[in-house]
């Protein structure tokens, strides 16, 4: 059966020009191209192998890590995949996404570089970017604390300016000031940008981004005063664990006073705190940044999922036998593909949205270059919103992934519990996903109560300008096609939205005091959030499954009646039976090697089960028939049965 393609008959009922697709997933032409080449350089290169993984050891886990690392690097100065200096090109970040293992340099190209590319001024930048650019010094993002990570003001370690020397003294006054959880800090990091309180005359400025040197660029030991190490194993074998995240306690570290991100605020040498005219909340840039890139990875990680699980629907086959026959193709169940197709759909529509995201991100930095902060807010809470929405259910959407492909998907060499786990965390990373829906419900609250006074909402809450309209609204579907019309799909998610948002505004109104109110309306508000997160991914895209999915909402607000439920419901099932011929193509339009989708369920030629079988003998226990600790443990057992059974 050896290079037979099990799929081939599928993919020739394709209604649509796979090749044609495929440049719309990949952006451009260019952009295909450069994926192709890139995933096929990868897949080539024994060094990059990853099936081996999930039987290492954490130390030969990491060992290999770095081992990857630095042959990536070496590539991406062969092959002059980057410019002069950055690695932060497209080819680069591509021969990153395609390696799959993540990795310090992660951290260090998207965190530390972007922090001082964003913070510093222009000396920091000319003195610290170059070196961080050609990997003379690795870099971490060292924020979150053993005892406060969301709560980014709640920060204990304090950075107190001592005018007799020029420096900061970098200090962990408690247990719980260690730095815990940045990615690259506990074993690689050379350098981090720390987040402390600012301390200068004994008072307290909050928390700025200060440049430390954590290790000597000699011998890699800690510089004094300075104790650092692994937080220890996290979820899943291989995963995450790759990652050396870290934990750092300073004893009193001085650095010179110019090592304190100064592009926000200064401090001059005679200790005066100055704040430039922009807002202070660029000291949080570089999360709205990472959170803008989380987004655009979230419909990679689905669409790897939903690869792996269409084609292994299609492969599997479980009752329906008549006379002999071939099985039914589970693909072809009624429930499999209303709980395939949706995630199927849902992977396209993050695509999407994950493009109009980095415009948005793009705009938005280019007006504050221009000194026009006014966007900020609306850049915030989308990169918020869209982080917490799309991680949410990319989570979500692996498991039932996972639980499409039946027992078959809980084994490792489906490649589905490895992406799971390395791809939960960014449900909690870059911001918990129920703390940014809060900040999203505040940028919306504070919205609905300007409208009174006069205020344009503008750009993803321009809708709430027509309130009185969406507020009179009530859907007219009649027949089912009538749903597959996007302005009456748009009209029902504002409508919703908006209602939702005015019902917790009106709530928020009888409290006396507002902060009680929100803290009360929490679980409400973040309903609010997440009903307008998805008229986002709604208006850029096309989905009436979430409708189906939150009918409820739908309904108790009073924007559709039961009936054009259940049409909308009958819609979605001729939808399935439209997708159903092209499932196996669309998934194929990702053009994602196997190599990449590192799975067995997943293949493209989906030759599933000789090769699980042969995976199987693989595995380290079946190195010898009879187990190591066979004599210890197993032996006297059944002798002492015998024993008993002679008594
Ligand atoms: C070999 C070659 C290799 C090449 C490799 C290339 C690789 C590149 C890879 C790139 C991928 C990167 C992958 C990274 C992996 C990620 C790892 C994870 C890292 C981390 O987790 S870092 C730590 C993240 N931590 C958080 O996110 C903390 C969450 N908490 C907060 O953000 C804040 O504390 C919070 C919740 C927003 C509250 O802040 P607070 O100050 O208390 O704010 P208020 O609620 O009082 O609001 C005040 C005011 O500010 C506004 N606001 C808040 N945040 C922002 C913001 N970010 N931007 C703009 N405005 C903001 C808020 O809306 C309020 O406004 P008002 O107008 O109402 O006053
Ligand atoms: C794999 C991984 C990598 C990481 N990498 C880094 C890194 O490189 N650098 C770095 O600085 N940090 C890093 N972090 C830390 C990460 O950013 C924080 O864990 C994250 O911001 C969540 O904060 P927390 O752990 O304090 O959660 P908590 O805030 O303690 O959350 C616990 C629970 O409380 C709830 N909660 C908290 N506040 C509220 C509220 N106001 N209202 C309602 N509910 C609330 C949350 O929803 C959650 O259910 C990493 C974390 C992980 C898991």
């Amino acid at each position: 059966m050896e290079g037979v393609d099990h799929l081939a008959f599928e993919r020739n009922k394709a209604q649509f020009d796979v090749d044609e697709m495929k440049i719309v997933w990949a952006g451009s032409r260019e952009d295909f191209e450069l994926s192709d080449r890139i995933s096929r350089l990868v897949a080539s290169d024994p060094v990059f192998r990853k099936d081996d993984r999930a039987a290492l050891g954490r130390k030969e886990l990491f060992k290999n890590t770095l081992r990857k690392a630095a042959h990536a690097w070496k590539r991406v100065i062969e092959l002059r995949l980057s410019g002069e200096f950055s690695a932060l090109e497209p080819e680069a970040y591509k021969l990153r996404a395609f390696v799959d293992q993540p990795a310090f340099t992660d951290l260090h190209w998207g965190m530390f570089v972007p922090a001082i590319q964003g913070q510093g001024t222009d000396e920091q930048q000319q003195k610290w970017l170059p070196l961080a650019y050609r990997m003379q010094i690795i870099g971490c993002y060292a924020q979150t604390e053993l005892g406060h990570g969301s709560n980014v003001q709640g920060l204990e370690t304090t950075a107190t300016f001592d005018p007799k020397t020029d420096e900061f003294v970098i200090h962990s006054p408690t247990l719980t000031s260690s730095k815990w959880w940045p990615g690259g800090l506990g074993k690689v990091s050379t350098h981090a940008v720390v987040y402390a309180r600012l301390i200068i005359d004994g008072q307290d400025y909050g928390v700025h981004g200060f440049i430390v040197q954590l290790r000597s660029l000699d011998d890699h030991l800690p510089l004094p005063g300075i104790t650092i190490g692994d937080i220890g194993m996290k979820f899943g074998n291989a995963a995450y664990n790759t990652m050396d995240n870290g934990v750092l306690t300073f004893d009193h570290v001085r650095i010179p006073r110019n090592q304190m991100l100064m592009r926000v605020s200064q401090v001059t040498r005679e200790g005066k705190y100055v704040h430039s005219n922009v807002p202070r909340q660029l000291v949080y840039g570089t999360m709205v940044y990472v959170r803008q890139k989380i987004v655009a990875d979230a419909s990679v990680a689905l669409s790897r999922a939903v690869c792996i699980a269409t084609r292994y629907s299609a492969v599997r086959r479980q009752f329906g036998s008549h006379n002999g026959g071939l099985e039914t193709q589970v693909i072809d169940y009624k429930t499999q593909q209303s709980r395939l197709f949706p995630l199927l759909a849902s992977a396209y529509a993050f695509r999407f949205v994950g493009e109009w995201l980095l415009w948005l991100y793009t705009d938005v930095t280019e007006r504050l270059k221009a000194k026009d902060f006014s966007t900020l807010p609306e850049a915030h809470a989308c990169t918020a919103g869209l982080k917490s929405l799309t991680t949410t259910a990319t989570a979500d959407g692996i498991e039932e992934c996972r639980k499409l492909c039946g027992g078959h998907g809980y084994l490792c060499s489906s490649g589905l519990p490895e992406l799971f786990a390395v791809y939960v965390p960014a449900c909690t990373y870059e911001g918990d996903n129920i703390v940014l829906l809060l900040q999203v419900a505040r940028h919306l609250v504070k919205t609905v109560s300007q409208l009174s006074t006069g205020n344009k909402p503008v750009g993803t809450t321009a809708y709430m300008a027509r309130l009185e309209q969406l507020l009179q609204y009530h859907s007219d579907v009649k027949k089912a096609e009538d749903w597959l019309k996007p302005n009456v799909v748009l009209e029902a998610f504002e409508a919703r939205a908006a209602r939702m948002c005015v019902a917790c505004a009106q709530n928020l109104s009888k409290f006396s005091n507002p902060e009680e109110g929100f803290q009360e309306l929490a679980a409400d508000l973040v309903e609010a959030a997440v009903a307008h997160c998805q008229l986002i991914v709604v208006s850029n895209v096309y989905a009436l499954s979430l409708l189906h999915k939150h009918l409820g909402d739908f309904i108790s607000t009073g924007c559709i009646d039961p009936k054009q439920g259940s049409l909308a419901n009958e819609q979605l099932r001729n939808l399935y039976s439209q997708v159903r011929p092209n499932a196996v193509a669309l998934v194929d339009a990702y053009n994602y090697t196997d190599h990449y989708l590192g799975s067995i369920l997943g293949r493209y030629d989906g030759n599933v089960y000789p090769k699980l079988y042969e995976e199987a003998w693989k595995d380290p226990l079946n190195d010898s028939i009879v187990p190591d600790g066979f004599k210890e443990y197993i032996q006297p057992l059944l002798k002492q049965q015998l024993r008993n059974a002679r008594l």
